[in-house]
């Protein structure tokens, strides 16, 4: 099972690369990454594993992350209790098609598991996005998303051109709020 020590930490240049696109078909390794990817979000999201095991919670989880230069990211963002999850998919080769011109940003900022510091200051990311990305047979699928699942897919497909969360952040106002941004609580 994937823990916080397999998990790659900002100043590790596979942070920084351009992932390479996945190949079809998947090949078994392929196929067990992206299932222990997703079992690490459930993990991660289980109060009594996170603790067992000190895992930092996550909705989102790319390759890259785990030292896996290849174009391919778990999504996994809860409902409510009992509920059905609001998004879980794992996106292979995914590119956004289509966005908003309106912005959101989260109004708590973000966090990454590979970035150990808090680093404060809105994150502007599109408010709509139409994503097009394949499954593990390979088919093209899209995918239209808004607010919170929106912003954590446009976190985790920035980690597969080697971008992280704070390079967004506006170093000199880290809190100015763009126009047509608006703020998700
Ligand atoms: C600096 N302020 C903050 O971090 C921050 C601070 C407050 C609120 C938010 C909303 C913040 N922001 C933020 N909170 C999250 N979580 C909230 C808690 N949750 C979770 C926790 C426990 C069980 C189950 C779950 Cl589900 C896990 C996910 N996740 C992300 N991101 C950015 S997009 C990818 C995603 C990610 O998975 N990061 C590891 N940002
Ligand atoms: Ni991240």
């Amino acid at each position: 099972m994937i823990l916080m020590k397999d998990i790659v930490r900002d100043g590790h240049s596979v942070l920084r690369a351009q992932a390479a696109k996945v190949e079809f078909p998947l090949t078994d390794e392929d196929k067990k990454l992206a299932a222990e990817m997703m079992t690490f979000l459930e993990n991660s999201q289980n109060p009594e594993i996170a603790e067992k095991h000190q895992l930092r919670a996550g909705v989102g989880l790319a390759a890259p992350q785990v030292g896996v230069s290849k174009q391919m990211s778990a999504v996994l963002v809860p409902g409510g209790d009992d509920e059905e999850p609001v998004l879980k998919t794992v996106l292979i080769n995914p590119t956004i098609i289509a966005h908003s011109v309106k912005n959101a940003a989260l109004s708590e900022g973000e966090g990454c598991l590979s970035v150990d510091r808090d680093i404060p200051g809105y994150v502007p990311r599109h408010e709509r996005i139409t994503i097009r990305y394949q499954d593990f047979d390979g088919n093209i699928l899209k995918l239209k998303l808004k607010d919170y699942p929106a912003i954590v897919c446009q976190h985790e497909i920035d980690h597969l051109h080697g971008i992280l969360f704070y390079d967004h952040i506006n170093s000199t106002n880290p809190f100015e709020l763009p126009e047509n941004t608006v703020l998700l609580e």
